[in-house]
């Protein structure tokens, strides 16, 4: 079965919240805020929760806007990544004991620093396109193959 995870991407305007990885998987590298979907919570409660817990910030207005699928090599379970973006939220952004947050600007970001696949998703995000992908990898830091597509529905 594959694990189910989220990450949110929270907008102001020009800005995006990112956050360095301070422990565990993806440790020393920026990205959105998410993490494992509980058993009793639905995907987008997981991704509410997981936003407060990483960051303090509060948002009642996901929106999906991306599938990702990652697999890798030696590895038989399927990561499943529900991307959300916010520019709605209240609360103060604080560090948190995973993450270290920083807002980045739009055409500044730290992709030397992110996972690879970040690169090839992050401008159809940034264009407002939703989109569904596949990426399979060798170790953390080589993709061998991918699949992305712009989708109208998710
Ligand atoms: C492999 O490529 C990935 N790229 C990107 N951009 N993000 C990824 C990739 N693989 C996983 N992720 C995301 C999905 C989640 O947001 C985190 C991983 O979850 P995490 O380890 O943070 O899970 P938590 O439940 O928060 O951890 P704790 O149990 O320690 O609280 O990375
Ligand atoms: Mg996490
Ligand atoms: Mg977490």
């Amino acid at each position: 079965m594959n694990k189910i995870l989220t990450l949110v991407l929270v907008r102001d305007g020009k800005r995006i919240l990112l956050g360095m990885k301070k422990r565990g998987f993806g440790e020393g590298r920026w990205n959105g805020f998410g993490g494992k979907v509980e058993k009793q919570e639905t995907i987008i409660d997981g991704a509410k929760r997981e936003l407060r817990e990483e960051c303090g910030l509060v948002s009642n207005i996901l929106e999906k806007i991306g599938l990702l699928k990652f697999e890798f090599v030696g590895d038989p379970q399927l990561l499943e990544v529900h991307v959300f973006t916010t520019e709605q939220f209240t609360g103060a952004v604080e560090e948190s004991s995973e993450m270290r947050p920083e807002w980045f600007d739009t055409t500044n970001i730290p992709f030397d620093k992110m996972w690879p696949d970040d690169k090839l998703w992050f401008p159809l995000y940034l264009k407002g396109q939703k989109f569904s992908g596949y990426f399979l990898f060798q170790g953390h830091d080589n993709i061998l193959k991918y699949t992305l597509d712009e989708v109208d529905d998710l």
